[in-house]
C-alpha cells in the first residue's frame, strides 16, 4: 500500500495526525470525527511507511470488543493477520506481561485471576477472621475500598488512616486480603495493572527492555483513563517511546469509576511537548443529529472546546415521542423498528440505548411481542440476571418445595453461614434417600448432623419459606412478590454492595415487582397467579435469545455504547430523575457527566435518532411522574419534531388497572393532584409507592422542593 492510498481516504487534519512525526501526539476531537480511524491508519502508516515491526506497536483500547474491532480494522487495512500484535485493553495487556514475567513479578507461574465474585468471597472470609460484623462493615464496601485504592496505585502502607478507626479497619482488611492473595497466588483485576506497574518500577532492566521493544504506543478513549493507567503509560513511554493518544473530553463518562478527564489536560506537562491535532469534520451523523449534540454539550463548563461540522446531508429532524407511560414508549419503539425493517434496514443497524439496565425489561417484552430478535449487549436479559433469578428461586421454592435448583440457589443467598460442608451433607443425604433437598434438610436436622450454627441457620431458612408460604395465601401476585423480596433479605444484601452494581441489582429487584403488577393487570384469576408468572419468567429467560451472530436489534446502556455507531438509534427514558439520574440532581459535576453521556448517546446515531420519554413511569417498583429531561430542552428547537400518538393508543388497555394497583385505591392521593401541607405549603403529587399504611407519596412542593411522605402521617389536604 502506498502512502498516498493510505491517506487518500482521510481529510487533511486526519492525514496530518496519521503521518505526524511528533513523539507526543494528542488527537483531540469530538464524536464521529474519525479518531479511532486515525489511530488505525496511524498504525498502518507506522508499519508501512516507518518500517516499524507490527510487534513493536502497543495499542490500548477501552473494551475487549473495541480491541477486537481494532484488530479487525488493522487486518482489513493491512490485509494481514494481527494475531500476535499487542492490541488490547489495559487489563489484557497487563495480564499478558505478567504471564511472561511471573518470576520477576514475584508470582507463581500458575497464578490465578480473581473475578469480582471470587474477590468478594475472599474479602468476606478475611472479615470473618477479623471478627468484623458484616452489618457494620459491609464486605462490598471493603471490596470497593481495595479496588479504588489499587486504581489510584495505593498499597495499604501508602494510605493515610487519619487516625480514624473506620479507615484503619479497612486498611487492615486490605492488608490481610493482599497477604491472602500473595499466599494463594491470586490477582484481582485492579492488581494486574498495579502489579505490572510495580514490575517495571522494581525491574528497571525489564522496563528498559520494553522501552526498546515498543517503538510506538497508541491509546484510544484516553479521556477515560484512571490514575494507575496514566502512571503505567507514563512509565512505559519514559522519555523516548513515542505515544499517540486520542480522546474527547466531552465523552468522559466513567468519572464514577475513577476516570480522570484531567489526564488529557496534564498530558503535555507530564509526557513532554505535545503536538495537538484537532479534527472538526464529523463523518458519522447528519447535520440535525450533530447540531442536537452540539446544543446539549454546550451547556457544560470548562470544556476544551471543539466545533464539529459535517458536509453531509441535513437529514431528518430528531423524532421526539412523549409516551403516556413506559409500556407505551416500548410499543412505540417496537412499531418504529418494524417500519424501519420493512423499509429494508437490517436489525443490527438499529440500537436502543437506555440509562439504566432495569429499563430493558419493558423493551424486551415489546420486542418479544413483536417477534423482533434482539440482543442485550454487555449484559444479561432481565430474567437472566442473577438477582432476578435469586428472587424467582425463592418464589419457586415456596410453590414447590421439591425444586432442588431453586433450593440450591437460595439456601445460602444472602449468606446465612451455611458452608460448603453443610450443603454437601444435605446433597449426600438427598442422594442416599432419593428425596429432594428440602426433605433431606429435615432429615439432616433431625439427626443433628450439622454444626450447631449451621443447623440453626438451616432451621431458620426452612422456617422462613414455610412462613412465607402461609403469609402469601390470599395475597395478590404483586403483593406476594413484594413480601418475598423483602423477607428474603435480598434487597438489604444488595444494598450493602457498594457502587453502581449493587444499586442496579436493587433497582432490578424493584423492577421485578413492577413486572408482577403488569402481569396482574393483564390477566384474571389463575392466569394472574404466581405459578403462571413463574412460567412466564422461565419462558422469557430461556426463549428467543438471539444467537450472537444472528442479525438482531442491539440493546444496551448508554455507557456500553461508547465508540459504536448505528444508522438508527432510539434513546429512551430521557426524563428528569432517570436521565439525568436522580443522584446527579444536586451535584454539578455529576450532572455534567450525565450530559456527556447524553452527548455520547446522541452521537451514536448516523441517520436517524428517536428520543422518547414517558410521562409516567413504573420503574424500580414504584410509579412516578417525570418531566421531560433538561437534555431535550437543550436540543435546538428546529432539530426536533414531535411525534403525535394516535388517539387509540394513548391509553393501552392494561394501564388503568395496573395504575390502580400501584396507586392505592385506599388513599386519595392520585398522581397529579394538588395538595397542601401544614409545613411545606402547596405542592403536586408526583408519585406513590407501596400499599396500605406504609405507602408513601412523593410531593413536589412549590417552596420546599420534593419530599417523600408516609401517606398515613402526611397530613396532606387535597385542594
Ligand atoms: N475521512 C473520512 N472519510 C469517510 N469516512 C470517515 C472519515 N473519517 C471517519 N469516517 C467514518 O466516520 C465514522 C466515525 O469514525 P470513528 O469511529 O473513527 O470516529 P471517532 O472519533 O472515533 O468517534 P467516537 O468519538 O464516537 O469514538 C466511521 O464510520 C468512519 O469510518
Ligand atoms: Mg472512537
Amino acid at each position: 500500500m502506498h502512502q498516498s492510498s493510505l491517506i487518500q481516504s482521510l481529510n487533511s487534519a486526519q492525514a496530518q495526525a496519521v503521518t505526524s512525526m511528533a513523539d507526543r501526539l494528542l488527537v483531540l476531537a469530538g464524536a464521529g470525527s474519525g479518531k479511532t480511524r486515525v489511530l488505525v491508519h496511524r498504525i498502518a502508516w507506522l508499519i508501512k511507511e516507518q518500517q516499524l515491526s507490527p510487534f513493536s506497536i502497543l495499542a490500548v483500547t477501552f473494551t475487549n470488543k473495541a480491541a477486537a474491532e481494532m484488530r479487525n480494522r488493522i487486518e482489513t487495512l493491512m490485509r494481514a493477520p494481527s494475531g500476535s500484535m499487542w492490541v488490547g485493553t489495559f487489563h489484557g495487556i497487563a495480564h499478558r506481561l505478567l504471564r511472561m514475567h511471573w518470576q520477576e513479578a514475584g508470582l507463581p507461574q500458575n497464578f490465578q485471576i480473581l473475578d469480582s465474585d471470587d474477590q468478594l468471597r475472599l474479602v468476606k472470609r478475611i472479615m470473618r477472621q477479623q471478627e468484623l460484623d458484616e452489618s457494620r462493615w459491609p464486605p462490598k464496601q471493603a471490596q470497593a475500598f481495595i479496588n479504588s485504592n489499587k486504581d489510584e496505585g495505593l498499597r495499604p502502607d501508602h494510605i493515610d488512616d487519619y487516625g480514624d478507626i473506620y479507615q484503619k479497619t479497612l486498611i487492615g482488611v486490605y492488608r490481610q486480603y493482599q497477604e491472602a492473595c500473595e499466599r494463594g497466588g491470586m490477582l484481582d483485576f485492579a492488581e494486574l495493572l498495579l502489579r505490572s506497574h510495580e514490575l517495571w518500577l522494581h525491574q528497571p532492566q525489564l522496563l528498559a527492555h520494553y522501552q526498546q521493544r515498543f517503538r510506538h504506543i497508541l491509546v484510544d478513549e484516553f479521556q477515560d483513563t484512571n490514575r494507575i493507567q496514566y502512571a503505567w503509560l507514563q512509565m512505559l513511554a519514559g522519555k523516548n517511546v513515542p505515544i499517540t493518544i486520542v480522546g474527547d473530553d466531552d465523552q468522559s463518562i466513567y468519572g464514577w469509576r475513577g476516570a480522570r478527564i484531567e489526564n488529557i489536560r496534564s498530558f503535555g506537562d507530564d509526557f513532554g511537548r505535545t503536538e495537538v491535532v484537532r479534527l472538526e469534520q464529523n463523518y458519522r451523523s447528519t447535520a440535525m443529529i450533530l447540531n442536537a449534540a452540539n446544543g446539549v454539550i454546550a451547556n457544560n463548563r470548562d470544556r476544551l472546546g471543539k466545533q464539529l461540522w459535517t458536509s453531509g446531508e441535513d437529514g431528518e429532524p430528531i423524532s421526539l415521542y412523549s409516551a403516556f407511560n413506559e409500556v407505551d414508549e416500548a410499543r412505540f419503539v417496537a412499531e418504529r423498528i418494524q417500519q424501519a425493517l420493512q423499509q429494508g434496514l437490517r436489525r443490527s443497524e438499529i440500537a436502543i440505548l437506555y440509562r439504566s439496565n432495569a429499563q430493558s425489561r419493558v423493551l424486551e417484552e415489546a420486542m418479544l411481542r413483536g417477534s423482533i430478535p434482539y440482543r442485550i449487549y454487555g449484559g444479561h436479559r432481565f430474567f437472566e440476571r442473577a438477582e432476578i433469578k435469586n428472587a424467582l428461586a425463592y418464589l419457586r421454592l415456596i410453590c414447590h418445595r421439591d425444586d432442588d435448583a431453586a433450593f440450591e440457589r437460595v439456601v445460602n443467598t444472602p449468606s446465612r453461614g451455611l458452608g460448603d460442608k453443610s450443603l454437601e451433607r444435605i446433597r449426600n443425604t438427598a442422594r442416599e434417600l432419593k428425596v429432594p433437598m428440602w426433605q433431606a434438610s429435615l432429615t439432616v436436622l433431625q439427626h443433628k448432623e450439622l454444626s450447631t450454627k449451621a443447623g440453626k441457620s438451616l432451621h431458620e431458612f426452612l422456617g422462613l419459606i414455610e412462613l412465607l408460604d402461609q403469609e402469601l395465601r390470599g395475597l395478590g401476585l404483586s403483593e406476594q412478590a413484594e413480601r418475598v423480596i423483602e423477607a428474603s433479605g435480598l434487597i438489604a444484601f444488595h444494598q450493602n454492595e457498594k457502587g453502581d452494581r449493587g444499586e442496579a441489582r436493587v433497582e432490578n429487584l424493584k423492577e421485578l415487582i413492577s413486572a408482577t403488577r403488569e402481569f396482574e393487570a393483564n390477566g384474571e384469576g389463575d392466569s394472574a397467579s404466581l405459578a403462571a408468572f413463574l412460567d412466564h419468567a422461565a419462558l422469557e429467560a430461556g426463549d428467543t435469545q438471539a444467537q450472537a451472530d444472528e442479525d438482531c436489534v442491539q440493546m444496551m446502556t448508554l455507557h456500553s455504547a461508547k465508540g459504536l455507531e448505528f444508522p438508527i438509534v432510539f434513546m429512551v427514558g430521557v426524563e428528569e430523575g432517570l436521565f439525568p439520574s436522580m443522584k446527579s440532581a444536586d451535584d454539578l459535576d455529576r450532572m455534567e457527566e450525565e450530559r456527556r453521556l447524553a452527548y455520547v448517546g446522541i452521537t451514536r446515531a448516523m441517520k436517524k435518532l428517536f428520543i422518547s420519554h414517558a410521562e409516567s413511569r413504573r420503574i424500580y417498583g414504584s410509579e412516578a411522574l417525570h418531566a421531560p429531561s433538561r437534555f431535550i430542552r437543550e436540543i435546538p428547537h428546529h432539530c426536533l419534531q414531535e411525534v403525535r400518538a394516535a388517539a387509540k393508543i394513548t391509553r393501552p388497555m392494561a394501564v388503568p388497572r395496573g395504575r390502580a394497583a400501584v396507586q392505592n385505591t385506599d388513599t386519595p392521593y392520585r398522581l397529579g393532584r394538588s395538595v397542601r401541607h401544614p409545613k411545606f405549603g402547596d405542592g403536586v403529587i408526583m408519585g406513590c409507592e407501596g400499599q396500605g399504611p406504609n405507602s408513601r407519596v412523593r410531593v413536589n412542593f412549590a417552596g420546599a422542593g420534593e419530599k417523600w411522605l408516609v401517606a398515613q402521617y402526611a397530613r396532606l389536604e387535597l385542594l
